[in-house]
């Protein structure tokens, strides 16, 4: 049985103080509130997560991930941080690929493979978001350039490694604009995506992986979307900046 997640991806908010003050608030009330087997993940800056992880010792429904990781192992890269270093921090997870790093830091799915090979080398789970931009949609391409982002960012990794991939669906066009694709719009993607991992990994590592769709998800809206066979959670921008907010999302599947 798949693991159902939900996911917030904090992006370049929240100073040192207001992080640990929200997240705060997330972990008393995941605590309190969460009765299923779902997993809460925040995905904060570098600069919080070690204290998150201090703060969500001892909480099993909620861990910590980053947004990104450099490709090498270490080295001269100025400004730049290692899977390791996240590893020691007490983060569980990654973002890999998320289309803000796709768009504004030229990350393509050749590097991305390698993000991914150090990122699992270090013990972390990937998040690795794949998405087709709105002009991809209009011309109709958008299956063409998931399966791409699939093939080249992914398929060189062997059955077991792809084990601890978690997938998110984001298309460009619904992140941070308000605009959601419709659950039946998501729901068709997330079942071609989980027929093209059939066919390369077989049934049974499709059916195990976590697949979460991304962009413009709230309370009100999350609902309709994870009831859909194929959406396993949520990867969750600005409604993961309210403590409340991400709550009823994880809560979804309580
Ligand atoms: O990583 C999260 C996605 O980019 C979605 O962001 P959003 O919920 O603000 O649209």
């Amino acid at each position: 049985m798949r693991k159902k997640i939900v996911a917030g991806n904090w992006k370049m908010n929240m100073d040192y103080n207001e992080g640990l003050a929200l997240f705060s608030e997330i972990v008393n009330m995941v605590k309190d509130e969460i009765t299923g087997q779902q997993q809460a993940v925040v995905c904060s800056p570098f600069i919080h997560l070690h204290s998150l992880a201090q703060l969500a010792k001892g909480y099993d429904k909620i861990a910590i991930g980053a947004q990104n990781a450099h490709q090498n192992e270490s080295g001269a890269f100025t400004g730049e941080t290692s899977a390791k270093m996240i590893k020691s921090t007490g983060a569980a997870y990654v973002i890999l690929g998320h289309s803000e790093r796709r768009q504004y830091f030229g990350e393509n799915n050749e590097l991305l493979a390698k993000k991914t090979d150090t990122v699992l080398a270090n013990g972390l789970k990937p998040i690795f978001c794949i998405g087709e931009t709105l002009d991809e949609r209009e011309a109709n391409q958008y299956f063409d350039v998931i399966k791409t982002q699939l093939q080249e960012g992914l398929y060189h990794l062997s059955a077991e490694q792809f084990g601890q991939v978690v997938l998110a669906y984001e298309p460009v066009w619904a992140i941070g604009t308000g605009k959601t694709a419709t659950s039946d719009q998501a729901q068709e993607i997330h079942a071609f995506i989980r027929a093209e991992l059939a066919a390369k990994y077989g049934q049974e590592v499709a059916d195990d992986t976590t697949i979460l769709y991304g962009g413009s998800a709230n309370p009100k809206n999350a609902p309709e979307l994870f009831a859909q066979p194929d959406i396993d959670g949520g990867l969750i921008g600005g409604a993961s900046l309210k403590s409340r907010d991400f709550l009823d999302i994880v809560k979804v599947f309580n």
